[in-house]
Formats: C-alpha cells, sequence, structure tokens
C-alpha cells in the first residue's frame, strides 16, 4: 500500500512534530504501522475511522504511550521519557477527566501551578480570555455545558502557551453552535502560529476546520496534504448509486446514453444500481434526464458512500 502524498511533505526533521517510522502495537494488535508525518504551524486534521489509530498517534505525540518503533519529536526531541517536551505541547484528551467541583479558573490555575508558571493567576487568566471563558470563569465546571467544558480544557492545555496543541475529537457531543465556536477557536490559534492536530472520523468536520489533513485507516498513513486535493480525488473514483423512480427501465434506457454513467443493473426487487465515474456530472445529469424523459425520480442514494469505502479507494488507489 502506498501512501497518498498530495503535496511534497516537508523533509525529515523540519516539522514542529516529526514522526519517523512509527510503528506501535499492543501485544498482537499492530495499532500503528510504519507512519512518518510533518506537521509545521497551521491546523492539522488527523482523519480516519474508528479504530483507525488516530489516539494511539496522539498520545505517542504527547509522550504519553513509547512507540514500539520508530521516533516522535517535538521541535527536535523526542517526546517519550522526556519531560521538558511537556513546556511545548497541550493535550486535550478524549475522555473528560476534570473535577466538576471546581470552578473553570481554579482548574486553570491548578495546571498553571503544575507547569511551575512564575504568574499562575496571570496565566490562568490569559487561557480563559483565550477560550472567551473569563465570564464563566467562576462557576463550577459541573454547571457547565459539553462545549463550555471543552473550552475550558482547551485553557488547561494552553495555559503554559505552548507550541503545539493535540486535541481528541474535540467535536464529539457537541451542539452545531458549540462546534462552530471551537472550530473559530481553533482557526485563531493557527493563526497565531500555533501547530495543532486535532483528531476526527467525520470528513465534513474536518473540511471546515483544517486546509491540511493527514488520512490514517487501519494504522496506515492513507493520504496527507491539501484536503481539497484529498476530497477531489474521493469524488473522482467511481461511484455507486442506488436510484428508484416512476418507470425505472425506461429511466436505464435514457441513462445508457450519459457519458458519466459506466453502468446500470435494474433490481428484481423494484430500482436499479448505477455506477457513474464521475460524482458531479451523474448528479447533475440525473435529474435532467428524468425531467426531459417525465419520469419522477423516488430515490437517489450513494450506496458507498461510508467513510470505510473512501479510505478503501484511497488505499487502492
Ligand atoms: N491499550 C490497548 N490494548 C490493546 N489494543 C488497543 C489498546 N489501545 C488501542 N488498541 C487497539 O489499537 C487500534 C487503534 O486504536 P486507537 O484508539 O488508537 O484508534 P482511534 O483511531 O483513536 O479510534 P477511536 O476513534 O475509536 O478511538 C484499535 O484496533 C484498538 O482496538
Amino acid at each position: 500500500m502506498t501512501t497518498q502524498t498530495i503535496e511534497p511533505q516537508t523533509g525529515a526533521g523540519t516539522g514542529v512534530v516529526e514522526l519517523t517510522n512509527v510503528t506501535r502495537w499492543y501485544g498482537n494488535v499492530v495499532a500503528v504501522n510504519d507512519i512518518t508525518m510533518s506537521l509545521g504551524s497551521g491546523v492539522t486534521g488527523l482523519l480516519g475511522p474508528n479504530g483507525a489509530g488516530k489516539t494511539t498517534v496522539l498520545h505517542m505525540m504527547a509522550g504519553f504511550l513509547a512507540p514500539s518503533r520508530g521516533t516522535v519529536t517535538i521541535e527536535g526531541k523526542p517526546t517519550w521519557r522526556n519531560p521538558a517536551v511537556y513546556r511545548d505541547l497541550g493535550l486535550v484528551t478524549e475522555r473528560e477527566a476534570v473535577h466538576s467541583f471546581l470552578t473553570a479558573e481554579q482548574f486553570v490555575l491548578a495546571c498553571a501551578k503544575m507547569q511551575k508558571l512564575p504568574d499562575p493567576a496571570g496565566a490562568a487568566r490569559r487561557a480563559l480570555e483565550l477560550v472567551e471563558m473569563t465570564g464563566a470563569a467562576d462557576r463550577r465546571i459541573g454547571t457547565f455545558s459539553k462545549g463550555m467544558r471543552q473550552r475550558t480544557r482547551v485553557a488547561a492545555a494552553l495555559v503554559h502557551d505552548p507550541r503545539v496543541l493535540l486535541l481528541d475529537e474535540p467535536f464529539n457531543g457537541m451542539d452545531p453552535r458549540q462546534r462552530m465556536h471551537m472550530m473559530e477557536l481553533l482557526h485563531s490559534l493557527g493563526d497565531r502560529g500555533h501547530t495543532i492536530l486535532f483528531s476526527s472520523h467525520i470528513l465534513e468536520e474536518v473540511e471546515q476546520v483544517a486546509g491540511l489533513v493527514q488520512v490514517i485507516v487501519a494504522g496506515r498513513l492513507a493520504a496527507s496534504g491539501d484536503y481539497r486535493k484529498i476530497r477531489r480525488l474521493m469524488t473522482n473514483r467511481p461511484h455507486v448509486f442506488a436510484v428508484q423512480s416512476s418507470d425505472d427501465r425506461r429511466l436505464a434506457v435514457a441513462l445508457i446514453g450519459e457519458k458519466s454513467v459506466s453502468g446500470i443493473e435494474i433490481e428484481s426487487g423494484g430500482g436499479m444500481t448505477v455506477r457513474a465515474s464521475d460524482y458531479g456530472s451523474f448528479t447533475r445529469a440525473l435529474p435532467r434526464i428524468a425531467l426531459d424523459q417525465g419520469i419522477r425520480l423516488h430515490k437517489l442514494v450513494p450506496s458507498d458512500e461510508s467513510l470505510e469505502s473512501v479510505f478503501s479507494y484511497l488505499l487502492e488507489a
């Protein structure tokens, strides 16, 4: 299997975060398989289906886990067994382990003290300002919405102003407004020169936040580079659609002449399966053809749109 590198990657040793031939296994399970990755400033999405190895990658970057093989460095320093690296990084884990009886300020201040900062109160205040939580700083975390709790955790991870911020599935469980707020926060941190890596299994989430993505599937790096180019690669692949209409046979005949259609099967139980070489042309042509023929469309569903199928296409390409 080869990685689809959409743009030339920064050469080894030049990124803020560097993984070089990193493998990690748990007993017999190979969770991460020979990944080489380089991250610079700005926001990068770590995209992959559940179980792909995203958390394992983030935990190795944060120095929580040792790579079984290879090296992980931040600013040239190995992350494993190297407390000095904690000056340069903040991690927001997937599980919310926060003390609900503390106020936001007490929690962030405790983190500032743990980092032995010269002015912990000032640092806590600045971090809470950054995530726009000053108004609720005196409230107990237990009374917060999911979005407010996440922002408080980001403030805690940023209290020592690290260069690198790692977030594991930061949008999970948020409503659209909270999600938007968190996306704006990540954008602004990226614009300030931080290196941000957040994991997600949702394509659209990554699309809205990150220009750059690292795609992992089954522990391997499947694609890496500009999101739009990866997206194009995905949309240009062959597509399969389930179509139902008021007259499937007549529609099938009309569709045979359409350039983007590469195959049609009429299903015995009704409806048909259409293979199209180009997603955009087919979905534009179908309603036009149906209208011309006076056929009513009942259903048009892409039948291979699961993230897994998109990723397996990337892997096979
Ligand atoms: N402590 C562990 N012991 C054994 N296997 C593990 C352990 N942690 C993770 N794994 C396995 O390693 C693989 C990668 O897991 P990981 O949690 O890194 O993936 P992920 O992409 O973060 O998935 P999710 O989004 O579901 O958390 C999975 O097959 C998982 O079952």
